[in-house]
């Protein structure tokens, strides 16, 4: 089929769609309802969101009859300007269930299974991947996009993949061994500030919503050292021609976000921020005197800071608490509008207070260890941030914001367009039957963009580039496929039967692939803890991959772990045929299968640093960087 994306740039990208629900007329597609291939073909669609609902109504009218949509949300009134499948009756409702009952209303023939769930639960296995010929990605975030992109390319199934941000949309086709993959390039960041001007020296509203963003971390959240909220003693401007160098903020002020300090019996012991606020029950007024006088305090005392700036002006909550907060908005006002009001500062001293409460019970019912995940929706984390940005804003004489303008600073949020969205799912659309028809060869990468280009044109194609070598996830390496009880096995005995038992490993690195999770260490004492801990109580799979890495060997691997009938008497089953993988391996000249007591001397070319040289081992323990665990939310903003 050819397939022209030659849309003239002059009328733009903008507009309203130009499909709904309500004025579907014919399709032009000749296949309608001929239960042909794409009819008979088995289709995955993932999320019913903007480009979901546009795709649904797509695909059945395309002609593509039997589909599973899934989408593990429900329907927000926010929603309804632009996924048309929705109405106001269905808010609350599965977006999935209202997604397939909408698509038959105008299609009663399709058979349309609809899953209210997300894709990354393990009921969502390699098994349940296999049984598509084709998934159509219509997601919002990076983790579920990563997720669906090693399942099919586990399950060798063509994934198209795609995304739209404003007026700028994007569809791309991922075949295993053939295309690059979603994870073949890194994905640039958000923009991100530097920590001196977060921790130090603000100067605009976005520092401070970064900062108070990451205070929630601190106090409620998934702590990262790289998330620091305290004043930084060793920002080199402070320190310019400094003989003596800023020390560490002293105890009195207790100005180490993530260290705070306790004397006990002489000594200084560092504890966390959280372990500080909690052996403090979060009491507000306490936390507010630390966060917004002592270690303002302690800035001031950074004098190099403010040669040349404004100084912040510390916040005291024993004078705050003086006064009477504001009057509660208008009764009649509608909540967005008092979203869009600029709180007075007695007001976010009042809402922090509210916050850190109400965030305090939601961490008390947490499994023991568990943590709070900011989120832009979440009205005590929202609040929070509003709170303590504006509090800061005003310490370092900033203008204050509207809940409504942090709310969409703090998602980063990009307005959706219904136009956009309509014209990447029919891309999507072409793109599937080219596959189906097999064709894949014709397929291509598309961008809508927002200017026309040179010749005039808004949609541009692209060839589809080539793998990746270096991917860590679709590099080729040997796979092996194992079947074991998640249940039952331990960390020791994949590592002592599975991986040097069966598959001759020396001294294997194990780590969740993607995650940055390491499960087994090389390194002496590293992970032993874990070894009595079952493969379940990581939050393994059946399906989940792990990359095994011999520390000792050239020699490494993907492992397929796989849930085994509960009926079996065997404690694991290796099912893929492994005799080439053993033989590969001796065949290898450089590859020296000594023991943990004989390790390699002669390292292969390109193993460069990462193997353990036996000259150097002692002298240099080698410990391998961890992976950072990209963000779930693309939308999150932070800093370097
Ligand atoms: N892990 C997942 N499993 C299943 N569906 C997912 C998963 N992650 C995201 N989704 C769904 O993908 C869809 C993406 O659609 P869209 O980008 O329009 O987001 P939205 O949540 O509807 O809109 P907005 O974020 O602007 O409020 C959403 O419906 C979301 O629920
Ligand atoms: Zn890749």
């Amino acid at each position: 089929m050819a397939v022209d994306y030659s849309v003239s740039g002059t009328r733009g990208a903008a507009g309203s769609s130009a499909s709904s629900s309500s004025s579907m007329g014919p399709p032009a597609w000749g296949v309608r309802r001929s239960r042909g291939w794409a009819g008979e073909a088995s289709v995955l669609m993932v999320g019913a969101g903007g480009i979901g609902c546009e795709l649904l109504k797509n695909l059945v009218l395309a002609g593509f009859h039997q589909l599973v949509i899934i989408d593990l949300d429900t329907i927000d009134v926010t929603n309804l300007n632009r996924q048309f499948l929705f109405q106001k009756r269905h808010v609350g409702q599965s977006k999935a269930q209202v997604a397939r009952e909408a698509a038959l209303a105008f299609c009663p023939e399709a058979n349309i299974r609809a899953i209210h769930d997300s894709i990354m639960s393990p009921d969502y296995g390699l098994e349940f991947f296999q049984q598509f010929q084709l998934v159509l990605n219509a997601l919002d975030n990076r983790a579920a996009r990563s997720h669906v992109n090693r399942m099919c390319l586990a399950a060798n199934v063509p994934l198209v993949e795609s995304g739209t941000a404003g007026y700028l949309g994007q569809v791309t086709v991922i075949r295993k061994g053939v295309t690059e993959c979603y994870e073949c390039t890194p994905k640039p960041h958000a923009k991100t500030f530097p920590g001196c001007t977060i921790r130090n020296t603000p100067s605009e509203p976005i520092h401070c919503i970064v900062w108070s963003k990451h205070l929630f971390n601190q106090l409620f959240g998934e702590t990262d050292p790289d998330e620091e909220v305290s004043p930084d003693a060793a920002d080199p401007e402070a320190n310019e021609k400094t003989e003596t160098p800023a020390s560490d903020p002293p105890e009195a002020v207790s100005a180490d976000s993530s260290e705070s300090k306790h004397a006990q019996n002489g000594n200084v012991v560092r504890i966390s921020t959280r372990q500080w606020a909690q052996d403090l029950g979060y009491e507000p007024k306490a936390l507010f005197q630390k966060f917004f006088f002592d270690d303002i305090q302690y800035l001031l005392s950074m004098e190099k800071l403010w040669s040349k700036r404004k100084a912040p002006v510390p916040m005291d909550a024993h004078s705050l608490a003086l006064q009477a907060p504001d009057e509660p908005p208008n009764k009649g006002q509608s909540f967005d509008i008092q979203d869009q009001a600029v709180w007075s500062i007695a007001k976010c001293f009042e809402v922090f207070q509210s916050s850190v409460l109400a965030l305090k019970s939601e961490l008390a019912q947490k499994a023991e260890g568990d943590h709070l995940v900011w989120d832009k929706d979440d009205e005590a984390a929202m609040n929070f941030v509003t709170a303590c940005s504006n509090i800061r804003a005003e310490i370092f004489h900033i203008r204050r914001q509207s809940r409504f303008d942090i709310k969409s600073m703090a998602g980063n949020i990009i307005p959706a367009i219904a136009t956009t969205n309509a014209v990447i799912a029919g891309l999507i659309v072409l793109e599937a039957f080219k596959i189906l028809a097999h064709q894949p060869d014709t397929c291509k990468t598309a961008f809508l963009t927002r200017k026309p280009n040179p010749r005039g044109k808004i949609l541009v194609p692209c060839q589809l580039n080539a793998p990746n070598p270096k991917c860590y996830v679709c590099a080729d390496k040997p796979e092996v496929s194992v079947k074991l009880s998640l249940e039952k096995t331990t960390l020791k005995m994949l590592e002592e039967k599975i991986l040097k038992g069966a598959l001759h490993m020396v001294a294997p690195d194990v780590e969740i692939m993607g995650k940055g999770v390491i499960l087994i260490s090389s390194e002496e004492g590293e992970t032993t803890a874990n070894a009595d801990k079952t493969l379940r109580s990581f939050g393994l799979t059946s399906g989940t991959i792990l990359e095994c890495d011999d520390f000792l060997q050239n020699y490494n691997l993907k492992l397929f772990l796989f849930d085994i009938e509960e009926d079996s008497e065997e404690e694991f089953k290796i099912i893929t045929d492994i005799s080439e993988l053993k033989a590969k391996d001796e065949d290898e000249p450089k590859t020296n299968e000594g023991t943990a007591d004989q390790p390699q001397t002669d390292e292969p070319e390109g193993q460069g640093d990462r193997k353990r040289k036996a000259e150097h081992e002692a002298a240099i323990p080698i410990k391998k960087k961890k992976v950072e665990i990209v963000s779930d939310n693309q939308d999150l903003v932070c800093i370097d």
